[in-house]
């Protein structure tokens, strides 16, 4: 089974690997587009970056399971909230979708992105390192270290996979 994955970042690529078992598994990562905002502000645009590299994936990879996950952040009354999604895609079922973990952003990151910066580089500047979004993310820097982005894409990834094979063995 041909499993292309919607990113290059390590921290995703990682997190898909791991969450399927099995023989016979092939993973190409691609950079695809999501089509979305550079900074998805809501869980609807997240979601909908998510499914678009997931159809890009399994479209430009002539895979059998196209894998998006996306990284974005969503407004509450009680602050903005730090937000993750996943997709999987396969012919003849439609998308797969489940969320990650989240947590309230601190006011001084989430007032810099109201203002039109990207999460990306916010958190390389606050935490003074380079590439958070590629190794802990910034739900490992907020967390202290004890839940990093691939453990997080990791879980999200298990649920796609989890509810595909549900579906196939139910044969939906
Ligand atoms: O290489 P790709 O797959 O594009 O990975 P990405 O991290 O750049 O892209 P996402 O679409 O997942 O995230 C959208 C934006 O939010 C940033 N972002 C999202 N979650 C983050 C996190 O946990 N830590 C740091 N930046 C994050 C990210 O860097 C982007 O600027």
């Amino acid at each position: 089974m041909k499993i292309i994955i919607g990113s290059k970042n390590p921290a995703k690529v990682h997190a898909v690997k791991t969450a399927f078992t099995g023989e016979n598994l092939i993973f190409e990562s691609l950079n695809v587009p999501s089509e979305v905002s550079e900074q998805p502000f809501s869980d609807e645009e997240t979601i909908q970056g998510a499914i678009n590299r997931a159809n890009h994936a399994i479209n430009l990879g002539n895979g059998d399971i196209g894998i998006g996950l996306e990284g974005g952040v969503h407004q509450t009354k009680h602050g903005l909230f730090l937000c993750n999604w996943g997709a999987l895609v396969t012919v003849g079922m439609a998308p797969i979708v489940a969320g990650g973990a989240r947590i309230l952003l601190p006011e001084e990151i989430a007032k810099r992105l109201l203002n039109g910066e990207e999460l990306g580089p916010v958190m390389d500047d606050y935490a003074k390192k380079k590439n958070v979004r590629k190794n802990e993310g910034a739900i490992g820097i907020f967390t202290n270290g004890l839940v990093n982005r691939e453990e997080m894409f990791n879980h999200v990834s298990k649920m796609l996979v989890g509810q595909y094979q549900y579906k196939m063995n139910k044969g939906e």
